[in-house]
């Protein structure tokens, strides 16, 4: 059986050399990762490596693991009681789960964008200023300057510089998604983790979002989880399967579209499960 996922739409297998081929440096290296929420064991032996400056998706049926991995990349489990990890995820050559590490920093370095859009109930340009407070000490300019730079790499300069005094709140769905994505641009993070972040948006929303990530990843190492298996094979360089909480198979996107190594791999893709 084969599906069409019109990988030609994808600029990064129309232009690029294969990520293989490129050989693209690692961000994130992840070895011999385990995790337990109390008993239960819901991320399995997961070794992998996410190049820097491309886009790795994580596809899979629901509940195999991909947001758990993903919030493994910022230590975001760390503020819930009852989750316990082994193993090492390095950034660059550190280990996040080292003794010592700035888990604010690291948070900085590490960015995160939710399923839903959250803005916080504050005016839009105190969103995106929000993290630089939190980080840096920027003069009053300086934090003007920065404020409308992030909302231009959001591709929303434009639709809120008049409404910058007005609550995030009001901005459309679509828009408060780029809102979040520049409050996180903000700070000038390293890596940019996107959990689901189109599934709650409009086709056109999505195709801004989409559009963005691809700007995006020339500047940042972008990790996106998505249940849209069309626009993992249109935006990622790197596709990732995983299977009740195993890593069953990562590769170029092209390949584990067109030539999966693995048949579970095959049979997600087909639709035959998930
Ligand atoms: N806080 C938690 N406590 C206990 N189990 C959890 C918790 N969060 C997730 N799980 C379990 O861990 C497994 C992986 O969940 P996770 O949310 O990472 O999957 P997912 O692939 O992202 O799913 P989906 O695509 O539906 O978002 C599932 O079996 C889920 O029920």
């Amino acid at each position: 059986m084969t599906v069409d996922f019109n990988l030609n739409a994808n600029p990064n297998a129309a232009e690029a050399p294969s990520a293989s081929q490129a050989r693209a440096a690692s961000k994130l290296r992840v070895k011999d990762l385990n995790l337990y929420y109390g008993q239960f064991q819901a991320l399995k032996d997961i070794t992998m490596e996410i190049p820097e400056r491309q886009v790795t998706a994580f596809i899979g049926p629901s509940g195999c693991g991909k947001s758990t991995l993903i919030r493994c990349f910022n230590r975001i489990h760390d503020l819930y009681e009852g989750i316990r990890t082994e193993g090492q995820i390095l950034l660059d050559s550190h280990d996040i789960y080292g003794s010592g590490v700035d888990l604010n920093l690291l948070r900085a370095r590490i960015g995160m964008v939710f399923q839903k859009p959250t803005p916080f109930p504050m005016t839009v340009f105190d969103n995106v200023a929000f993290g630089i407070r939190l980080y840096e000490k920027l003069s009053q300019r300086e934090l003007e300057e920065r404020v409308e730079w992030a909302l231009r790499k959001a591709a929303l300069w434009e639709e809120v510089k008049d409404k910058l005094k007005q609550s995030g709140q009001a901005l459309s769905g679509g828009q408060q998604q780029r809102l979040c994505i520049a409050r996180t641009i903000a700070v000038k993070p390293e890596v940019i983790l996107l959990d689901e972040p189109t599934s709650a948006l409009d086709p056109i929303s999505t195709g801004y979002i989409e559009d963005l990530i691809n700007e995006l990843k020339k500047d940042y190492t972008i990790v996106i989880v998505t249940h849209n298996m069309q626009q993992a094979a249109r935006i990622s360089d790197i596709t990732a399967f995983m299977y009740l909480g195993s890593l069953i198979e990562c590769d170029d996107t092209t390949k584990i579209f067109t030539q999966p190594k693995e048949s579970r791999t095959e049979d997600y893709i087909t639709g035959r499960y998930g």
